[in-house]
């Protein structure tokens, strides 16, 4: 029986015949997105789910997707598909990167002049016979501060733009290398020193929870007065009650908005200002991106629905059948132990290094190292997947090294992943046991022995008498349920490490009280 596809949001009609010609029969429902239940309703029908933004993919519509095999994302953002939850259920999570890049950065181009000039204020008053000549006085782009929040795939297109348009480009990206940002024609800059300077301010970045509220109440403030601000990346970047405020007091003289934190965006604090233009998330919107994201999205699914072959996938490397049941448990322990590395880093990143001991170097390193690097990526970027990961590290100047050797130590086989950045260098190191399962081994040389779950604490204290019980205390008072402990040390008195494990999220007040513990030096909330 040919696989059967759904695609229930208003994906380009060019990639039915794409399914067609793959032998794969679809179903078109272009508004069927917006309806949950009845999208509830008939899911378990298909094997294939392809969408744009408007599906919302959650853990609850899965546990309905009894068949499905493959959810196909036509564009870059997935925080509208539950990614753990599809993995959970085995089911592969596509996206297209890059096909619709540049039509992103047209539109915030585009977004920038509408503000400048006050366009759509203009062509109502014009249309509604008022010729109001003297009410709209904008101002000119050429030799304007660009500041840029996020300078990945869009974000650098954007600079181009600008540096066409005669525009001075700064831009904060704490994962651009100074390397990068020379060729691409822009300064790098701290986030504070944007905000002070800049006469325009672009957001690029993806929705992670450092760039949730980006543009806070607190850092509108530091910004130049009469700043003019574009978002075409996603909503939450920008609290909107604030931006309001801002918007209002002339603090930020104009604003250009294609995202909102709520979409369907029917009402929201932004509207109804005179100084902002808004547009209904059509960032992606021309003709020539919907066919590119729509075509590979089709191409994609049928490779895997068809031939079983994966590309692009953000939850799963490409592998053979063969090489599946040997490789799976060590590519789970090596995104873990990126992932782990990556949620920890916060500044440029220079090299990452990876050792490969003992039985596990004979397997295909390079999609452990795919699925490591992916899994590191990750916190920090939002297209990457483990096909992708190795070349967007290698374009954001990450040298990678790979080295494989016979077993040193007491365990069959070992990954260590470790990470330099321009301000420390960490390791951590582990395997899979017999049960399958990855465990942590070290942490910064410091052993530990703890498995994997999906909501951990990192705590890196000095090891003095006290620590323990007022760190239980407090998670206690924060009424967070401990699993498991595990610590380590490197000697009596010197630096220690507690790995815990506890059911379900960690307020984020419970990590900001560990970290004024005394001895405390970091204290980290993540998850896998
Ligand atoms: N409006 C639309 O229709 C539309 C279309 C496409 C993409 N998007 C959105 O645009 C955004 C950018 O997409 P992209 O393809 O350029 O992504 P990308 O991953 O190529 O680039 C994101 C950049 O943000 C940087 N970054 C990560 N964390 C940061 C932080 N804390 N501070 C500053 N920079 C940080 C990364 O280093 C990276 O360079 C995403 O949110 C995506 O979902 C919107
Ligand atoms: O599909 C769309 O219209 C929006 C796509 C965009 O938000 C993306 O992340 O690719």
């Amino acid at each position: 029986m040919a696989p059967r596809v759904l695609i229930s949001d208003a994906l380009s009609p060019a990639a039915v015949q794409i399914f067609k010609d793959q032998g794969v029969e679809t179903d078109f429902q272009p508004n069927l997105g917006k309806d949950k239940d009845k999208l509830a309703e008939i899911i378990g029908n298909y094997d294939g789910l392809a969408i744009r933004s408007n599906t919302k993919v959650t853990a609850k519509l899965l546990e309905k997707a009894t068949r499905l095999k493959v959810i196909g994302r036509a564009g870059i953002g997935v925080d509208n598909v539950d990614i753990p939850a599809a993995t959970g259920r085995g089911i592969i999570v596509m996206n297209t990167p890059f096909g619709n890049s540049i039509t992103t950065a047209e539109h915030a181009i585009a977004m920038m002049f509408a503000i400048a000039r006050e366009i759509p204020a203009a062509d109502a008053s014009t249309q509604a016979g008022k010729w109001e000549k003297n009410r709209f006085m904008g101002v000119e782009i050429t030799a304007k501060v660009l500041g840029i929040i996020g300078c990945g795939n869009i974000g650098s297109i954007v600079a181009s733009r600008a540096n066409g348009l005669r525009m001075r480009v700064i831009a904060f990206d704490p994962f651009l290398t100074p390397e990068r940002a020379r060729e691409l024609g822009v300064e790098k800059v701290e986030l504070d020193d944007l905000l002070a300077r800049a006469d325009f301010i672009t957001l690029h970045t993806p929705l992670t929870p450092q760039t949730k509220g980006i543009m806070s109440a607190e850092n509108l403030a530091k910004t130049k007065k009469g700043v003019r601000i574009i978002n075409c990346a996603r909503g939450e970047l920008v609290d909107e009650n604030a931006m309001r405020a801002a918007l209002e007091s002339g603090q930020v003289a104009g604003g250009a908005f294609d995202v909102f934190s709520e979409e369907p965006a029917v009402k929201n604090p932004l509207f109804g200002l005179p100084n902002v233009v808004c547009t209904p998330h059509l960032g992606a919107s021309t003709t020539e991106a919907q066919e590119n994201v729509a075509l590979q999205v089709a191409e994609q699914m049928s490779d895997y629905l068809m031939r079983g072959a994966i590309s692009n996938a953000l939850n799963f490397p490409s592998i053979t059948a063969d090489e599946a049941p040997k490789l799976t448990p060590f590519v789970a322990l090596a995104e873990k132990l990126g992932s782990f590395a990556g949620q920890l880093t916060e500044s440029e990143i220079r090299k990452v290094t990876i050792i490969y001991e003992g039985a596990v170097a004979e397997l295909k390193t390079k999609a452990l190292t795919a699925a490591a690097i992916a899994g590191f990526l990750r916190p920090i970027l939002s297209d990457v997947n483990v096909v992708s990961a190795p070349v967007v590290a290698k374009e954001r100047g990450i040298v990678i090294d790979e080295i494989t050797r016979a077993a040193e130590g007491d365990y069959e086989s070992l990954i260590t992943f470790s990470v330099t950045t321009d301000k420390q260098e960490r390791a951590v190191a582990g395997t899979v046991f017999q049960d399958g399962k990855p465990r942590i081994l070290s942490i910064k040389g410091i052993k530990v022995d703890a498995e994997f779950a999906p909501s951990m604490i990192y705590v890196t204290n000095e090891d003095k008498p006290g620590f323990i019980g007022r760190f239980a205390g407090l998670l206690g008072d924060a009424k967070v349920n401990i699993a498991t402990f595990a610590l380590g040390r490197d000697a009596p008195g010197g630096s220690a490490i507690a790995l815990v494990q506890v059911d379900g999220d960690v307020p984020p007040s419970a990590i900001d009280k560990i970290q004024t513990l005394p001895g405390v030096k970091q204290a980290k909330a993540l998850r896998f």
